[in-house]
């Protein structure tokens, strides 16, 4: 019998908390050794405090000492559309390194996937902090 099981970033989209847009987004990360952590956006009546799916779950990861990926899923009830992180979690998958996976998901399970560095370009990360001006010092 075909058993079908529905994947963690979709079930993390069922506890979005999310009163103001009623945008429904669910994360699952995967990290270097296949512990999973799940997020889901947690909006605020403060607006700008809002938290997206993908900073939920790696922000989850980080605290309890995870900083190695392997890759994250996100899915979100777009129907037509692959749910793309934006820019802020962009920068944020980045600090952890540009080669991992994003899978951008629908409902009916298809998805896109692309390497962090694909997502972001020519990105800024920890290692540029360390390449200053030496007169600068
Ligand atoms: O990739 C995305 C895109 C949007 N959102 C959230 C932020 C906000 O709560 C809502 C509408 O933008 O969806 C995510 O969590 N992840
Ligand atoms: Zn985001």
């Amino acid at each position: 019998m075909a058993v079908s099981r529905e994947p963690r970033e979709a079930k993390a989209k069922e506890f979005a908390y999310c009163p103001y847009s009623k945008f429904r987004v669910g994360a699952a990360l995967v990290a270097h050794d296949g512990t999973v952590f799940t997020g889901c956006n947690v909006e605020n009546a403060c607006n700008n405090l809002g938290l997206c799916a993908e900073r939920t779950a790696i922000t989850k990861a980080v605290s309890e000492g995870y900083r190695s990926f392997k890759a994250i899923a996100i899915a979100s009830d777009m129907e037509e559309e692959f749910i793309s992180p934006c820019g802020g979690c962009r920068q944020f998958m980045r600090e952890f390194g540009v080669k991992w996976s994003v899978f951008m998901t629908k409902p009916d399970g298809s998805y896109m996937d692309m390497l962090v560095e694909d997502l972001l370009p020519v990105s800024f990360g920890p290692d540029d902090l360390k390449k200053k001006k030496a007169s600068s010092e």
